[in-house]
Parts: C-alpha cells; structure tokens; sequence
C-alpha cells in the first residue's frame, strides 16, 4: 500500500509553531494508522502514513518533513532502519521510536540511532502531542541556529585565506603543519592584515575543527568585564551578576580559543589566563570549584610582546607560554601581487554580477597596487564596499574608489618624497587626481577645488615650464 497523505483540517487544538508541521508515520497496524492520520489532522499536523518501513523511505525521498515516528517491528524492514536510512536522506529530521513491545535493547538501539524520543504503545494522545511540541520547538532551534550562522557567515564573510604569492604561500605552508597539532600558536602582524582569518585556518586544519572555535577580542572589553567574560562567573559573584554565566573559556571545551589582542590584556588577567594554560582548571568568579577545559589556545597581536614584557606590560612567562609557534601574517603592502585576487574576493561580498566581464578597470587596480595599505585587508575591503555601492555596471573605475583614499596616499607621497617646490607638490596633487579620475579634467577641478579654467591654465603653465627646460 502506497504512503497516503492529509492535509491539515483544522489547526484550533495546536499552536502556531507546530501547526506547520510535516510528520511522517511508519506502523503496520492499519487502526493505529487511522488514529494518527485523523487525530494529528484534526490538531493541524500535515500528515503522511505509511504501512511499512520501505514505504516510508521512499517517502523520505521524495519530500522532507519535520517528523518521523515509526514503529520497531514492521515487515521488510525495521523502525531503526527507515531511521538510520532517514539520518542519511534527511538529516534534520527528528526520529521517534513508537514500539508495542519495549525492551532494553530497541531502547539502546533507538539511542544509538540518535532519536528524538521513545514512546510505548498503547501512547496516549496528549502525550504524542507534547512530543510534538517538543520537535517543534527544536525545529525552531535549528531554525534560529541557521539563521544566525548565515548571519555570521555575512558578517565576517567566508573564511577562505586569498592569496597565492609567495608570502601567503609560506603562510599557508605553516597553517597546514601546525593545524594538526595541539601546540598554542601566535599570530603577528599588523592591524587589519588577516590575523583573525589565519586563526580560522589553523583550526579548520586541526583535529578540532568540527569543534568551535570562541574568538575574543581581549581588547574589546572594559577590564571588570573580561574576566568574567573569558573564566564566567555564578549568581551574585559581583553587583548586577544576575544569573551565572559560563566563560568562553569553558564554552570553548573541546575546541579552540582565539585570543585576539593578546596583549591588551590588563596583567592581572594575564596572570589568571596563565595559570588555566598551565593547569586547564578555570575558576568561575565567585566559585570556589574549578572545572577542567581542554580547549586549544591560539593568540594574535600586533604588539611588540617583547618591548611590552621589557616595560612590565605583559608578563615574560605567559609570552613564554603563547609563543611555542610563531606565525606572522606580513603587511599588504610587501604582497602587492595578491591585491588584485583579494581585490576580487572582496568585491564578491558585495557584487555577483559582472561573472564573466572585468570586474576593475585597468587603472583601478594600478592605483589599488600603487596604495600603500596602513590598514592593511580591512582597508582594501572598505574601499572596495564603498566601489561596489558607487558603481552602477562594473568594471570598477577609479572614480568609483573613496576620493579621500587618493588624498591620503597623497600625503604620504609628499611625506616620503624629496623636498619639492610648492609648485611641484600642486603639479603632483593635480596629477594624482587626473590619474584617479581617468584623465577627466572636469571631475578633477572639482576635487582639486579650482574651476576647469584654472585647471588647464596650470596645466598649460606646467607644459610651458618643461619645453622651458
Ligand atoms: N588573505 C585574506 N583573504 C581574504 N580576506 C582577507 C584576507 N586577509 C584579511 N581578509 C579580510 O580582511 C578583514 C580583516 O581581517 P582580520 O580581521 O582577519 O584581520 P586582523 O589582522 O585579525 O585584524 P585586527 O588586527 O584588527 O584584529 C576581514 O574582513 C577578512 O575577511
């Protein structure tokens, strides 16, 4: 007999939350069959019955529900089984195990195959139906968790390292080699240059990687929050704490800890965190029991951890203690071969069009090259969002970069280059501008702040003065 399927007639006896409901039943007895389809219609559940096993696999190939509740014993195939095979067809699925005959080892098998619930027959209604509310409310778990992992995903963008240069090709070589182990590894580089995702690689290449991975930034937080927020605390362990509250720290367990900005961490703290690294006990604010956390340490800094400890900043034993791997991440300007791939991954974030075209004007990436990047990734990604808001059809020109990002690589020209003329500094200022704008002496005036009358006239006076020699 094929699976059979009803709609929902009325959904008065069910909440909002489960009335949308897809539930999936496997059981060979044709009343309890009857039962259910007319019972769960009747409370609002979209239902599908089937009369055994192999009729409900192909049920669950063919369309996903929120709910599968089977029998154990059923022909040609067992309750277990239409679960184990459901797991791999439809892994969101929760299971429960509905059995006439209870026993320990359905019991334990029904655990091993991961179901959601156990019930024994005769199952009065109303303890089916608070079942249901309890999938439909996982359901909406999983729900907000996917919602909120995509959301992270757009906020810190995907985590893929771009660069093939030589730098980042020595990077990646030491992510792959120390991902695998267990030791604490130290992330150096400047502000912006990638050190958060180099983290992110080296747990991804570890045995962790299934495991989270808690990043805090240690200088984000005042210093009466951070310790509390890195070991928690319990209820009334200091004015306004509420509740008790877990430390990433010890939410990290089985995974790994991205201490970022290290070495803004107030001494203090620094002497505490030192002591859980050596022991892995952590104590709670406030408690007097310590609770033991295996995860792994990776930190970041773009200090000078050594110039800090010969200050008295930041204590010897605990740079000792971070230090066992060193991997620096160097600055975007001493890899000017991976701006124009990471030019590209950035604008992906924000643009899918212009698949096959040119996605940057020729000029575009000469003045992205010619940059010299202080804020380093972060920099280059700000300023290709601001690109990808201004222009309308890619590729991108070089009107569509921040005028003020022009300005400053001006300045540091005029900063870094030999003393020159005023007349000189005006011809280069003019000349910076006519490069960012495509040689367009209309938008450049504007920039620069002349009318184009003017505009031509030193340009003319400068041409004058060259065939002058
Ligand atoms: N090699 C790279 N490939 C792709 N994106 C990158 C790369 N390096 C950096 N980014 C992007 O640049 C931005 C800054 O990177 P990240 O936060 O890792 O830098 P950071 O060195 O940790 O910064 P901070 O010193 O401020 O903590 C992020 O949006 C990141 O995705």
């Amino acid at each position: 007999m094929p699976s059979e399927k009803t709609k929902p007639r009325s959904a008065n006896k069910t909440s909002k939350a489960t009335s949308s409901m897809r539930i999936l039943f496997a059981d060979d007895e044709t009343h309890l069959q009857t039962l259910m389809r007319d019972a769960l219609t009747r409370r609002g559940y979209n239902v599908t019955v089937c009369p055994d096993g192999l009729t409900a696999v192909a049920a669950l190939e063919k369309e996903s529900f929120d709910c599968l509740i089977v029998d154990i014993d059923m022909p040609g195939m067992t309750g277990i089984e239409v679960i184990e095979r459901a797991r791999e067809l439809r892994p969101e699925i929760d299971a429960v195990v509905m059995t006439g005959k209870p026993s320990q080892e359905t019991a334990i098998a029904a655990l091993r195959s991961h179901a959601f619930d156990y019930l024994t027959k005769p199952c009065p209604l109303a303890d089916i139906a608070r079942m249901l509310e309890r999938v439909a409310a996982h359901r909406d778990i999983k729900r907000q968790l996917a919602a909120l992992q995509h959301r992270l995903h757009r906020a810190e963008g995907d985590s893929q390292l771009v660069g093939s240069g030589n730098a980042m090709q020595s990077v990646q070589k030491l992510i792959e080699k120390v991902g695998p182990t267990e030791s604490t590894v130290l992330i150096r580089g400047e502000t912006g240059c990638g050190k958060e995702l180099v983290a992110r690689a080296v747990h991804a290449n570890s045995l962790r990687a299934d495991k989270p991975l808690v990043a805090i930034n240690c200088g984000a937080l005042p210093e009466n929050l951070i310790e509390s927020e890195l070991f928690g605390h319990c209820r009334g362990a200091f004015t306004g704490a509420d509740a008790a509250r877990t430390g990433l720290l010890e939410v990290a367990h089985g995974g790994t800890v991205f201490l970022d900005e290290i070495g803004e961490l107030p001494l203090a703290v620094q002497a505490k965190l030192l002591r859980v690294l050596e022991t892995g006990d952590i104590r709670r604010l406030g408690d007097n029991q310590t609770v033991q956390v295996d995860a792994r340490i990776i930190c970041a800094t773009h200090r000078n951890l050594e110039q800090m400890v010969e200050e008295g900043t930041f204590r010897e034993d605990l740079m000792f203690r971070i230090n066992t791997f060193e991997l620096t991440v160097p600055p975007l300007r001493q890899r000017t071969e991976d701006i124009a791939v990471l030019a590209e991954h950035l604008l992906r974030r924000h643009r899918s069009d212009g698949v096959s075209g040119q996605l940057f004007h020729p000029d575009t990436l000469a003045a992205l090259v010619a940059h010299t990047w202080p804020g380093n990734v972060r920099e280059l990604a700000n300023v290709i969002e601001h690109a990808a808001i201004l222009c309308d059809e890619l590729p991108i020109a070089p009107e569509h970069l921040p005028s003020r990002f022009g300005e400053r690589q001006l300045r540091k020209e005029i900063r870094e280059a030999d003393p020159m003329t005023l007349k000189e500094m005006e011809m280069l200022a003019i000349q910076r501008s006519l490069q960012r704008h495509g040689g367009d002496k209309k938008i450049a005036a504007e920039e620069l702040g002349v009318s184009l009358k003017t505009l031509y006239n030193k340009l003319n006076a400068a041409e004058e003065r060259r065939a002058a020699g």
